[in-house]
């Protein structure tokens, strides 16, 4: 009945001013003009269409330098510590477009393409000699964009082809150098000639350890894995009372470096081969580093004040790694207590490595002082 009053009161009422409700008309459709316009703007200044942003959306100055200083990365889920095998972290890697130029981004007056490139470095080797700790160290850099996880493209799933592994590689920008770690390339049979294929420029880098120090963390890893195996001196001597040395154990045959660098030399310039002291990178890291970074042709942006020496840890660790304000150190299957060893076998795997260490030296050019 009131809705009925109403609308007959109204009737009368438009009856009798016609004028007026075309004003009162023309104000509503005003009012929805406004509620729409206010009703966009909200939708662009809340960001509804960033949100999720998509890891090749860079559009702002501040998203450029987000994604360059590595928590792009770290969100990405491309790198955890020891991760090994290619199936972790790389869920999604069929669904990666692997040759369209994926990130145009619109800064005022600039334009930002990332797109995932093959690396042009390698951190080939060796095992257990540090290969973490300069990926890590490295990615400081903004001029740098490292795979975190070990892809072993080369050595274990070179039949999934070149476009696979480019799918691996994190997005980079121009000038940016890829870079990713695999240490069993530098020990692997085919992986020279299968990198050389790839390019003839890449640039290679091998962390090298005193091989006995080198073996005996070897084998501590093999240990806190398979607790049951048998001793350090039973795999390492053939014999163990001539003390004839059992070379192709995988833990001592790993370092002698010299028989391998000389198969990378057969496909690559020493020019194009940087070598590392493991020691260096534990004494000196900034020294080691900058030397890193000259081979990469990169500015000397890692430097001593990026790093503190941990007395907790007995090893150097960083201020502020990428993507957090908080001092970081490896995690703890990095510099871990070695498996004790006798003396006398720590004596004779010197003597054995001595003559190799000498070749490897006057290959390499130079002497890393190992005893
Ligand atoms: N800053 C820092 N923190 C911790 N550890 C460091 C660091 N720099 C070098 N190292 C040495 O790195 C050794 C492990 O080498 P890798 O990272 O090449 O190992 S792996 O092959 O990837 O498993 C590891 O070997 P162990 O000491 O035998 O555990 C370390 O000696």
């Amino acid at each position: 009945m009131a809705l009925l009053g109403w609308v007959s009161e109204g009737r009368e009422w438009h009856q009798n001013n016609p004028t007026d409700i075309r004003k009162v008309l023309h104000k509503l459709l005003i009012m929805l003009c406004l509620g729409i316009i206010c009703l966009t703007l909200l939708y662009f200044l809340t960001g509804c269409c960033g949100s999720d942003v998509p890891e090749n959306s860079i559009s702002t100055r501040p998203a450029r330098e987000w994604f360059l200083s590595g928590w792009y990365q770290e969100i990405n889920g491309t790198y955890k510590e020891d991760m090994v095998t290619v199936h972790h972290g790389y869920r999604d890697a069929g669904e990666r477009s692997t040759n369209t130029p994926d990130v145009v981004t619109h800064d005022p007056g600039t334009e930002w393409t990332a797109s995932r490139r093959l690396p042009q470095a390698l951190i080939i080797g060796v095992k257990k000699g540090g290969t973490r700790a300069l990926l890590e160290f490295l990615r400081l850099h903004p001029d740098i964009r490292a795979l975190g996880s070990e892809p072993h493209f080369f050595d274990r799933h070179y039949a999934r082809g070149l476009s696979w592994y480019r799918s691996m590689m994190p997005k980079a920008l121009d000038g940016q150098v890829v870079i990713e770690k695999t240490p069993r390339y530098f020990v692997n049979m085919e992986t020279p000639g299968r990198v050389h294929s790839m390019s003839r420029d890449v640039k290679l880098i091998v962390v090298v350890r005193d091989p006995v120090t080198r073996a005996i963390s070897d084998y501590t890893q093999i240990i806190s894995k398979t607790p049951n195996i048998p001793n350090f001196e039973t795999l390492a001597f053939k014999n163990s009372t001539n003390g004839e040395i059992d070379d192709l154990w995988s833990p001592l045959w790993i370092g002698l470096y010299a028989q391998h660098l000389e198969r990378w030399l057969a496909w690559f310039p020493l020019a194009q081969i940087h070598l590392v002291s493991g020691e260096g990178l534990i004494s000196d890291p900034a020294g080691e580093l900058g030397r890193v970074q000259d081979f990469l042709g990169l500015q000397r942006i890692v430097t001593d004040k990026h790093f503190y020496f941990n007395k907790t840890k007995g090893f150097p660790c960083l201020k502020k790694p990428e993507g957090s304000s908080k001092p970081h150190c490896l995690g703890k299957t990095k510099g871990r207590i070695h498996a004790p060893i006798n003396q006398e076998v720590i004596q004779r795997l010197r003597e054995f490595y001595r003559p190799h260490n000498k070749r490897f030296y006057q290959m390499a050019g130079k002497d890393f002082g190992w005893q």
